[in-house]
């Protein structure tokens, strides 16, 4: 006998605890077999009030004139990781800010850089199973020739420590996995899904060897 169909739904949430930037609540909901369950779960306190998005991730490329292209990564240390992490640069939204804007501060913040928005991302999830956490992912190229962009000098607020790391993007999986390699560092998995994504396209490693071109 199957079980009646019923539309999920949220029917209450409450906090649990709450701190400056994260609060803890305990969510209410009827699952799709109409049984209602609880569920913890970690949100921001910081959501701009003219978004759904967090936060902004920056998939920003360096073009320079007789060099190859790099993605612009930033490593540093992570609190709640514990160790140092190797990200694409990111940072929360402010209120009434767009996500581009906020693309744009943020990587010039942490990393010099001055750039120009080709692309955004609609609104996506980063931990479903933990956490309402949402971030949009903003497509930067950054005129590396340009004369803002020749000596970039970090703009970061105190208790802020970034390192910025070039990685040329047509070895970008190999290198990523070169600075894992080295020592006590985790990638970020967008980036790495970012790579993989790379590598498949470019050279198409999976491909039966009678499809490849
Ligand atoms: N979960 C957090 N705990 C903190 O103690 N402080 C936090 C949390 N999240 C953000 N912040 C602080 C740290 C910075 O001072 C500001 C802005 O962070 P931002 O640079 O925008 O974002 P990240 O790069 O993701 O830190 O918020």
């Amino acid at each position: 006998m199957s079980c009646p169909k019923t539309e999920p739904h949220v029917l209450k949430e409450e906090v649990l605890a709450v701190g400056k930037w994260v609060k803890l609540e305990r969510t209410t909901y009827v699952d799709p077999a109409g049984k209602t369950r609880t569920w913890e779960t970690a949100k921001r306190t910081t959501r701009p009030t003219n978004t759904d998005a967090d936060g902004v991730g920056i998939i920003a490329i360096l073009k320079r004139t007789l060099h190859r292209d790099c993605i612009v990564m930033v490593k540093q240390f992570r609190p709640p990781m514990g160790c140092h992490t190797l990200e694409f640069p990111a940072g929360l939204i402010d209120n009434d800010e767009s996500a581009e804007t906020a693309a744009l501060r943020e990587l010039k913040e942490e990393t010099g850089y001055k750039g120009e928005v080709v692309g955004v991302t609609p609104v996506t999830c980063l931990d479903p199973g933990l956490s309402n956490c949402t971030t949009q992912i903003v497509m930067v190229n950054i005129n590396g020739d340009d004369v803002e962009n020749v000596n970039p000098t970090q703009q970061l607020g105190e208790g802020e420590f970034v390192e910025v790391i070039l990685l040329p993007l047509d070895e970008f999986q190999k290198k990523i996995d070169e600075v894992v390699q080295k020592g006590n560092i985790v990638v970020d998995s967008k980036v790495y899904i970012y790579a993989m994504g790379m590598s498949q396209a470019f050279f198409k490693p999976n491909e039966l060897p009678v499809l490849k071109q």
